[in-house]
């Protein structure tokens, strides 16, 4: 479970200061995908970067299964796995390499390396490129081994950063169904998204970010209900106001 409480960060820039994140609070559940949407800008990524300890919050607090980021960031890393908004795989190792390098970060035995690669590999479908370079992959390849990677020490929470920005349709599929799975495990999954489309279809739970404030949360139901509109595009729009939500 991942508790976001009272996030602030804010960057000065050379006209001013930005507001990034401006006191966002949610609970992303067990067995729950949480998606957190919100226009460009909106302080999706931001708050991503608190959550995983890369970033630390002017103020607020993050924690993951109990655990405050802050006082033990080693410790939250080791119950994350975390797909990051630049996927960062090194081109000149192999996708197995390059699952097996976090898996050494990690501390895992060569024998259970060898085990979660093979598992990772099955459900992801990347048999076929497990040995090739990473070099000349394609997005969804490059995609794949990096959510292997991500999840290479079975980590009960998993964050990830538009998972299926650039993906096709069917290896989008693929992935929402890979989504799901996790969550029937029993694990938390939060993504961030500012496809309407993309978290309707995936999400349990949804924070609508927008100007780095949550506008509304809940279930695509209970949005729906509150604003009183018959799909969430148009619930989306009035959370945030009909010219940012139009532009998003
Ligand atoms: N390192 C930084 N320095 C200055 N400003 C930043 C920095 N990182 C983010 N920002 C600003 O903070 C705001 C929120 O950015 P963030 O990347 O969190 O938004 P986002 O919701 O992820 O957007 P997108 O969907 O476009 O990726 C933006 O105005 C952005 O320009």
């Amino acid at each position: 479970m991942i508790t976001a409480q009272q996030l602030h960060k804010a960057f000065k820039t050379r006209t001013g200061t930005v507001k990034a994140v401006d006191g966002v609070d949610f609970v992303a559940e067990d067995g729950r995908i949480t998606g957190l949407l919100g226009p460009n800008g909106a302080g999706k990524t931001t708050t991503m970067r608190m959550l995983y300890t890369l970033m630390r919050p002017d103020s607020g607090s993050v924690r993951v299964d109990g655990i405050d980021a802050a006082e033990d960031p080693a410790a939250v890393r080791r119950i994350l796995g975390v797909l990051p908004d630049a996927r960062g795989i090194y081109k000149r190792l192999t996708a197995r390499e390059n699952i097996a390098y976090f898996g050494e970060l990690h501390g895992l035995s060569r024998a259970r390396i060898a085990e979660r690669v093979a598992a990772l590999s099955a459900r992801l479908d990347m048999d076929d490129i497990l040995d090739r370079r990473a070099e000349g992959f394609s997005q969804g390849q490059r995609t794949k081994t990096a959510i292997a990677r991500a999840l290479v020490h079975d980590p009960r929470n998993v964050i990830l950063d538009e998972p299926t920005n650039g993906l096709d349709v069917m290896t989008t599929r693929a992935m929402r169904e890979f989504l799901f799975s996790l969550r029937d495990e029993g694990r938390c999954v939060v993504f961030s998204s500012h496809i309407m489309q993309e978290v309707a279809a995936l999400c349990d739970h949804i924070i609508i970010i927008a100007k780095g404030q949550v506008m509304a949360a809940g279930s695509p139901d209970e949005l729906r209900e509150r604003f009183g509109e018959a799909n969430l595009e148009d619930a989306f729009v009035r959370a945030i106001g009909s010219q940012e939500g139009l532009l998003a």
